[in-house]
Parts: C-alpha cells; sequence; structure tokens
C-alpha cells in the first residue's frame, strides 16, 4: 500500500485563491490593501529564497510588499531600528522577522520590539502566551499550516494520539499547544531527539509530526500501520533537501506529508491568511 498524499501545493493554492477574495472585498470596500513585511538579515540561501517565496505569494493575492533586507553584520540597534520602523508605518499590516538570525544577534530581544498586532509569524512572547491561553491572537504559520493540512484532507484530530517529534519554537512547542485547545481536541505527545523510547512514543501516535531536523529520523519500523506522517524537517545537504521522515514510510503510513510538497507551502500559505486576518480586523 502506498500513502495518500497530503498535498500541501494544491491546499496551499487553493487558500491563496480563498484569500485573494477576501483581500479584493477588502480593497472594494475602501480599505487599504493589507501589507507584508519582512526583514532578512545575511545571505542564508535558504532564507534568501523564502523571503523571496513569500513576496511572490503576496503578489498573487494582491498584499502590497515591504521588504528590509540588512548585511550579514548588521548591529542589534540597526534591526531594531528596522523593527521600530515597520511598527510605525501604516501600510504595514504585519511583518515577519526571517529566521534564524545570524548568530551576533540576540533573536528573543529582536522578537519582542515586534508589536504584536503585527506580528504575523505569532512569535511575539505575548501572541505565544495567548495561545497558551487560548485567546485568540496570530498563530505561528507552521503549526496552523499542519492543523489545517489535516483538516483539509479530513484526517480526524478529535480524540487522536498525536506524537510531535522536536520541541523547537517556530514549530514543535506550539503545535502541541493547538492541537490540544479543545477545538481541535487531540492529545499529544512532544518528543525530541533525546526521548527515551522514542520509537515507542510513535508507533503508539494515529497522527506523527517530524520536525527535529534529524534526516530520515523516522523509519517504517517506528510507524503504527495506518498513520498520518507529516515530515518537517528540512536538511540541506550536497544531494540536496532531505526531510526528518525516510522515503519508505510512504508503504507504512496511510496520510503522508512530503518533504517538499507538504507543510512547506501551508506555512507560506498561513503567513498570508495571518496578514490578510490583521488587515480584516483593522477594517472592522
Ligand atoms: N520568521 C520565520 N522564520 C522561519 C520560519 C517561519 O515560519 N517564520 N520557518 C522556517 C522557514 N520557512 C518560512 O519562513 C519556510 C520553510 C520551508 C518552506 C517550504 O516551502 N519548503 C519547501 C521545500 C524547501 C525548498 O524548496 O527550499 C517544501 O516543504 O515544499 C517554506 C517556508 C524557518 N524560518
Amino acid at each position: 500500500m502506498s500513502a495518500r498524499l497530503l498535498d500541501g501545493k494544491a491546499t496551499a493554492a487553493a487558500l491563496r485563491g480563498e484569500l485573494a477574495e477576501r483581500v479584493a472585498k477588502l480593497t472594494a470596500g475602501g480599505a487599504r490593501p493589507p501589507g507584508l513585511g519582512t526583514i532578512l538579515v545575511g545571505d542564508d540561501p535558504g532564507s534568501r529564497a523564502y523571503v523571496a517565496g513569500k513576496h511572490r505569494d503576496c503578489a498573487q493575492v494582491g498584499i502590497a510588499s515591504i521588504r528590509v533586507d540588512l548585511p550579514a553584520d548588521a548591529t542589534q540597534a540597526q534591526v531594531e531600528d528596522a523593527i521600530g520602523e515597520l511598527n510605525a508605518d501604516p501600510a504595514c499590516t504585519g511583518y515577519i522577522v526571517q529566521l534564524p538570525l545570524p548568530a551576533h544577534l540576540d533573536a528573543g530581544a529582536v522578537l519582542e520590539r515586534v508589536d504584536p498586532a503585527k506580528d504575523a509569524d505569532g512569535l511575539h512572547p505575548v501572541n505565544l502566551g495567548r495561545l497558551v491561553l487560548g485567546v485568540d491572537a496570530p498563530l505561528p504559520c507552521t503549526p496552523r499550516g499542519v492543523v489545517e493540512l489535516l483538516r483539509r484532507h479530513d484526517v480526524p484530530l478529535a480524540g487522536a494520539r498525536v506524537c510531535v517529534v522536536g520541541r523547537g519554537v517556530t514549530v514543535g512547542r506550539p503545535l502541541g499547544l493547538l492541537l490540544t485547545r479543545r477545538s481541535e481536541n487531540a492529545t499529544v505527545t512532544l518528543c525530541h531527539t533525546g526521548t527515551q523510547g522514542l520509537a515507542w512514543h510513535v508507533r503508539e501516535a494515529d497522527i506523527v509530526v517530524a520536525a527535529a531536523g534529524v534526516p530520515g529520523l523516522i523509519t517504517p519500523d517506528m510507524l503504527r500501520p495506518g498513520a498520518a506522517v507529516l515530515d518537517v524537517g528540512i536538511t540541506r545537504t550536497p544531494s540536496g533537501l532531505v526531510g526528518d521522515i525516510h522515503p519508505d514510510c510512504a508503504r507504512t503510513a496511510a496520510w503522508l506529508a512530503p518533504m517538499p510538497g507538504g507543510v512547506g507551502p501551508m506555512t507560506r500559505a498561513m503567513l498570508l491568511a495571518n496578514v490578510v486576518e490583521a488587515a480584516e480586523r483593522n477594517a472592522a
């Protein structure tokens, strides 16, 4: 048996179509078009490509682009000044600071400077706190993309046992919080590469989300036959991009979100959704 595809590319394209309609409605009502800002520090090729992709997506749905690119040796003060400008810019509905930042910068201090109302990534401590409290707020894009991808393929979450492998702040931790809200109602085991008996935890799960950044970490023998498996790991190797899910898992799983083409495109679509929702809130 071969797993059915959790098709992030097609789902993200459908979402962009829906968002374009919402943007058209906003502007037809006289509102300013939503604007997404990005702050990119340095020349990391992966980060450059992700930022370029975000602006291409914006053009497709009618969101204005505001791009701030700073050199790799930018100081903390220069990055914080750029944040101050976007916080004050009325054309900027929401913005992101592309991560990771160069090591000499204090990423936590940078993120704290973002106006929580313009936090398109849902990574400001106030918005992460709202996620803990179950209060409405912009949600981190990858966790939101995982939930939306499962929902749009009718993979049930209520009552499901989900094993999340990876405890990072952009994916694993907020995903655990999102999945355990009443509206999703899943039961989550949050693991990491140091978890004792990792294979046992993974095998208990109906849904496995791998976000540890360890190529091929999840092998077919670790899976419950019929599980839904989502690959969020991306490792750049000389021979190309490698995910956390071993390719042979496609024979054991019932559903597979591959890398590429699974959760990645959903991350980008959810960023647009966060910006459009902020614009709708502002217009209301
Ligand atoms: N400020 C943020 N920084 C980072 C985030 C984030 O959500 N906010 N997540 C990642 C990078 N990222 C978005 O920024 C991102 C990663 C991967 C993809 C994607 O579409 N991946 C493709 C495959 C990769 C490729 O082709 O290069 C896929 O899975 O199909 C989109 C966005 C870290 N930084």
